[in-house]
């Protein structure tokens, strides 16, 4: 099927030479990647994946009972079905088991042992606990007041046939898939993981050893691939190409990826290239630079069929921004997930200093019911983030002490609990 772009909210390619920048504002550089992904993940079929393999994955559509539970009129309780008043006749020589198929019809003053779990025979008027009745030869009393269908769990009791017992969007943990196989699923439809090719950029990178020469590690190749995947993306790969424009033009347009992630080129640097590459390809530029700090000349583009290219800048912590500005609300949407939803705002302990007109994200760790802001914050900096909770969101003018700031929380533990030992260096 094929899905409806949104309209670009920065103008294409072409304008950066004669034109000045216009970034989009940081709240509206998120929601146009989820309304990107959402318009690209609604052309995607799911696919049905066995109870077993769907642990992690959400729902993509919404979980309907295929049965009544229960399916039939059940025991709650180990005893006495019985019919009418009491005594009853016990019938004998015979009980009804859980798995057994419903036994003959009870008549008035009838009654027959029955396990927790088994279908009620047709006539029963109520179930008697074993320890609250007496048997007397053939004759069975009860020891306490019967109450019309006590003890018995109707059909239907949970959920007819058709309920919506859960909508698209939850994500399938343990007591989902016990859920869905007492509803009679097998199966259950997830949305398909988006597919991801990482592609690094930049002739000045090592991926081994010590820095040289001019030549300096590659840091996001190793980090990225991990990262996406546990935005629930599907890696194909990490291909590093360099600074020629042609390896990455091949590498944009003969991609088998839903999203193609970039790293570095964004700027206007002699050999940033990813503009003129985007170009020629024909996509077109839906976010063109962010208000935002660090990472501003982040981008996302479209480049048709569904498919789209997110360019991270190259500076790591600028990437990492990226990643939570465009990358992660682009595949949550793809993915018919939300962004990580994570611990919501929290005030911060000390001021933090803002950017004037741009928005700010800064590593922090929350300290009891405060954020703290970590040190080690600079664009080209991991040391911050790699101990922090997620990136505090500082509006543009920065935040005063106990004001309460949103946080893109990390998809993986808190590391809040290990900080304290190097705390003094880190905040
Ligand atoms: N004239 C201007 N120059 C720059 C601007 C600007 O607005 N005007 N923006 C600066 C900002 S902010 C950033 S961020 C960078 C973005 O640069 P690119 O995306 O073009 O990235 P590169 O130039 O390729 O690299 C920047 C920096 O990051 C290092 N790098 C790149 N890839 C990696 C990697 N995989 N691992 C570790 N480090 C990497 C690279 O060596 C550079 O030091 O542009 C500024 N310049
Ligand atoms: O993205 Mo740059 O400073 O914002 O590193």
């Amino acid at each position: 099927m094929k899905s409806k772009e949104p309209a670009p909210v920065a103008p294409a390619t072409g304008h950066r030479a004669e034109q000045p920048h216009r970034a989009t504002a940081w709240p509206e550089a998120r929601a146009a990647a989820a309304r990107a992904g959402t318009a690209a993940g609604a052309g995607r079929e799911p696919r049905r994946l066995p109870l077993g393999q769907a642990l992690g994955h959400v729902l993509a559509e919404p979980l309907r009972a295929l049965t009544d539970l229960p399916s039939f009129d059940t025991s709650a309780m180990d005893g006495w079905a019985v019919a009418g008043q009491g005594p009853w006749t016990v019938r004998a020589d015979t009980s009804v088991l859980a798995g057994h198929a419903p036994t003959a019809a009870l008549t008035d003053g009838e009654a027959i042992r029955i396990a927790t779990g088994a279908p009620v025979p047709p006539g029963t008027t109520a179930v008697i606990r074993t320890e609250h009745s007496r048997t007397e030869g053939p004759l069975l009393h009860a020891l306490r007041d019967v109450v019309s269908r006590q003890d018995i769990r109707p059909r239907g009791q949970e959920c007819r046939s058709g309920d919506e017992l859960l909508p698209a969007g939850t994500a399938v943990t343990p007591v989902v898939l016990g859920l869905a196989a007492a509803a009679g699923y097998d199966e259950l439809p997830v949305p398909p993981r988006p597919r991801v090719e990482v592609l690094v950029l930049g002739d000045e990178l090592l991926t081994a050893g010590l820095p040289h020469a001019g030549l300096i590690r590659d840091a996001l190749g190793p980090m990225l691939g991990p990262w996406l995947e546990a935005l629930g993306a599907e890696v194909l790969g990490t291909r590093r190409i360099g600074d020629d424009a042609e390896e990455l033009y091949a590498a944009v347009t003969g991609s088998a990826a839903d999203v193609v992630v970039t790293t570095g080129g964004t700027a206007a640097g002699p050999v940033d290239h990813l503009h003129r590459v985007l170009d020629k390809a024909g996509a077109t530029l839906l976010v063109d630079g962010v208000k935002v700090r660090p990472g501003h000349p982040m981008l996302l583009a479209s480049l048709g069929g569904g498919r789209h290219l997110v360019g991270l800048p190259g500076n790591p912590l600028a990437a990492v921004s990226g990643l939570l500005t465009l990358a992660e609300p682009l595949l949550a949407a793809l993915a018919g997930t939300s962004p990580t939803g994570g611990r919501g705002p929290a005030p911060v302990l000390d001021e933090v200093h803002g950017h004037p007109h741009d928005t700010r994200l800064v590593p922090v760790v929350r300290r009891g019911d405060h954020l703290v802001a970590l040190h080690y914050n600079g664009p080209a900096m991991l040391r911050g983030i790699a101990v922090a909770d997620g990136m505090a969101v500082v509006p543009p003018g920065g935040a005063r002490s106990g004001q309460e700031l949103d946080v893109l929380d990390l998809p993986w533990p808190p590391t809040s609990g290990a900080v304290p030992a190097q705390g003094a260096c880190f905040t």
